[in-house]
């Protein structure tokens, strides 16, 4: 019998063979399992990403504005800056049709003061380019409806954030900015309590941000931009005067206006940068702000709903120099057209350079009980009021400006009182809204 031939060997061999094979095969699979399961959790962490940072819901004061303003920047980022369209709209909108014209770059242009001032502007003649992050600390819809005022009257405004400094010099780069009015900002003093970090991002961090990339323009800029009323504090000297005491803020939203007003010195002091501070007082008026008394009294009026009337804690009333917009506006461009050119250059300083603070008041505060009355009057509705002491939330008792040195410089003269104002605003509110029952008959026959 022949002797079987040894196999052992190429047995082994095969063996060897399929286990290695096998032993592929499992690491293939589970690598790209491996990979799967990484893209699906990649997938899933974007979808995540992007449902919790734009479900918001628009209204809600309590919604971190820092989200919002990450969501914003991140979206805007992906939309500016590329595109030849993109930079001709810039260029448009911001190039002045009259001789010697500006050339403002508005921030903060879909806001309340922001879209007035754009529109005053645009209309003699000025070049008028906007930037506004739309966020959602009050509904975003009426931004978007002050947007599109402005689109009609060619006013175009980039979506982005002041603190995207890539933005900012982008925008420098294609316009040779003569002004900037600097209105973005975070407003409101009660709202501070809620979210503290938002009023530092906005009034603080972006106003450094906006100020580095007018320092580094070439030419610089001149700067005028909204502080308030509020930096008076605890100040309890009348009327506020521009030299009284602002070293006592009752919030931090004036304490970041106050710290405004210093990095303003620092900059101008370094820099040379011309830069005007206007501390505006408790503006009012249509296209106006929801989060403010007089917005949201006529609102819950109008729906039976009860409102506060705060009173002081010795049970004084509490009053405010409540000014009307278009005294403002007035006084917004009266600083401009007499803003001095700054003189530093590529972050250099030439020479000293303008630093003023004014106060843009209308120098007859009303109490807030008689606010409460006019619109009573104005809409034909009694209001359920609870009067109740001011909550330590911020507030001030009482403001009444100065405006003497506004009036020295470039002859700001307020000309609307409250009545006169409030009267202007219901009739817008009631048309843009839509109501039509109970308002005063005669209030869309007057101007
Ligand atoms: O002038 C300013 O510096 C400031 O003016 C307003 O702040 P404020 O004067 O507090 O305006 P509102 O929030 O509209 O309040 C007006 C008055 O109504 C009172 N109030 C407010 C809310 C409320 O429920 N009840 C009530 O009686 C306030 O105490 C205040 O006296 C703006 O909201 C700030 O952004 C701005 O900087």
């Amino acid at each position: 019998m022949a002797p079987s031939p040894d196999t052992s060997k190429t047995t082994k061999l095969e063996r060897y063979n399929t286990y290695i094979r096998k032993v592929n095969t499992t690491k293939i699979l589970s690598a790209s399992s491996k990979l799967l399961f990484r893209l699906t959790l990649l997938v899933a962490l974007i979808l995540i990403f992007f449902f919790t940072f734009n479900n918001q819901p628009v209204s809600d004061p309590t919604i971190s504005n820092h989200r919002v303003l990450t969501t914003s920047h991140f979206l805007s980022s992906a939309f500016y800056g590329s595109g030849a369209s993109w930079e001709k709209e810039v260029r448009r909108s911001s190039t002045p049709r009259r001789l010697n014209g500006f050339s403002v770059l508005v921030t903060g242009a879909g806001g309340f003061v922001g879209t007035h001032c754009s529109l005053a502007l645009k209309k003699r003649g000025d070049g008028v380019l906007g930037l506004d992050n739309f966020n959602s600390y009050y509904d975003p819809s009426l931004k978007r409806a002050r947007q599109t005022l402005l689109k009609q009257h060619e006013i175009f405004i980039v979506e982005g954030d002041l603190n995207d400094g890539e933005l900012l010099s982008k925008l420098f780069d294609i316009v040779p900015f003569t002004h900037v009015l600097h209105l973005a900002a975070q407003a409101g003093v009660r709202y501070a309590m809620q979210n503290p970090q938002s009023y530092v991002r906005s009034n603080i961090a972006g106003f450094v941000n906006l100020l580095e990339t007018a320092k580094n323009a070439d030419p610089q800029p001149s700067i005028v931009w909204a502080s308030s009323s509020s930096v008076y504090g605890l100040n309890t000297e009348n009327p506020f005067s521009e030299s009284h005491r602002t070293d006592q803020p009752a919030s931090l939203y004036a304490a970041t206006k106050k710290a405004g007003e210093e990095i303003a010195h620092t900059y101008n002091h370094i820099y040379g940068l011309a830069i005007t501070g206007l501390r505006f007082f408790t503006v009012y008026g249509p296209w106006g702000r929801p989060d403010m008394a007089y917005f949201f009294f006529t609102k819950d009026i109008l729906n039976g709903k009860p409102i506060n009337v705060y009173q002081t804690h010795d049970e004084k009333e509490v009053a405010r120099d409540f000014t009307y917009i278009d005294d403002v506006v007035k006084g917004c461009l009266g600083a401009l057209d007499t803003a001095e050119k700054s003189t530093g250059k590529g972050g250099k300083k030439r020479g000293p350079a303008q630093l003023r603070i004014y106060n843009l008041g209308n120098t007859s505060p009303v109490s807030v009980g008689k606010l409460v009355s006019i619109l009573e009057n104005l809409l034909s509705v009694r209001a359920k009021k609870h009067i109740i002491k001011m909550p330590r939330n911020g507030d001030v008792p009482y403001t009444h400006a100065n405006v003497s040195l506004a009036y020295r410089d470039f002859g700001y003269k307020p000309t609307t009182d409250l009545s006169t104002g409030l009267r202007k605003f219901v009739k817008w509110y009631v048309s843009y809204y839509g109501i039509k029952p109970r308002v005063k008959k005669g209030i869309n026959d007057s101007n």
